[in-house]
């Protein structure tokens, strides 16, 4: 094996040096992930300025958070469905009257299913970008788990809504019935 003279000198022999990133910044992307920073500071700080996207404060966080969250609602039919559906079953939790826990209790698993959904997108994306339009089994996997994560979620958020609605429900719904 060959090895490439500038990057003998590193500790890591596939690692560029310091010195050579400086001077080629396209090779940043090969840089090793040390813990501790070989850089001066104004280095580091021009360094990640160089990302595509740096939020410098937490308004601008909010602003990429919420553009993820967005991105899922117009492409993924499946968030805006279990965005929809959690939405009736809050409305339903409010409009009877369930217990604050209840209510919690509905209200994180909603949240579980968005997340996982969301989680989804973003690993499609990832793998989508990796193996960009081929065939491979190994992406199968990764989408189909991915998936599946989601199909576990939304079942156990079946269970508990059908378990913390149902009752209070068909109570409602049996007295307006007697009403008549
Ligand atoms: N590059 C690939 N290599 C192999 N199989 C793939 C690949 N891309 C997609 N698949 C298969 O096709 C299925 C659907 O993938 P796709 O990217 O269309 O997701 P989707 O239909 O948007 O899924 P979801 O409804 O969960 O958002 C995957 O679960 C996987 O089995």
């Amino acid at each position: 094996m060959t090895l490439n003279p500038d990057f003998t000198t590193s500790t890591n022999a596939t690692a560029p040096t310091p010195q050579l990133l400086r001077s080629n910044p396209l090779l940043m992307s090969q840089e090793s992930s040390s813990p501790v920073s070989e850089w001066s500071e104004p280095e580091e700080k021009t360094r990640r300025n160089l990302a595509w996207n740096v939020a410098p404060n937490l308004l601008v966080s909010f602003k990429y958070a919420w553009a993820g969250l967005r991105y899922a609602f117009i492409t993924q039919r499946n968030f805006r469905i279990h965005t929809i559906i959690g939405t009736i079953a809050i409305t339903l939790g409010m409009t009877l009257r369930v217990s604050g826990v209840e209510m919690a209790i509905v209200g994180l698993t909603i949240s579980l299913v968005l997340t996982f959904e969301l989680l989804n997108t973003a690993l499609e994306s990832v793998v989508d970008l990796t193996v960009k339009q081929s065939y491979h089994e190994l992406a199968k996997i990764a989408k189909d788990c991915a998936a599946g994560a989601v199909l576990v979620s939304a079942i156990a958020a079946i269970f508990v809504g059908c378990l913390i609605l149902l009752p209070p429900l068909y109570a409602t719904t049996n007295s307006l019935f007697n009403h008549l």
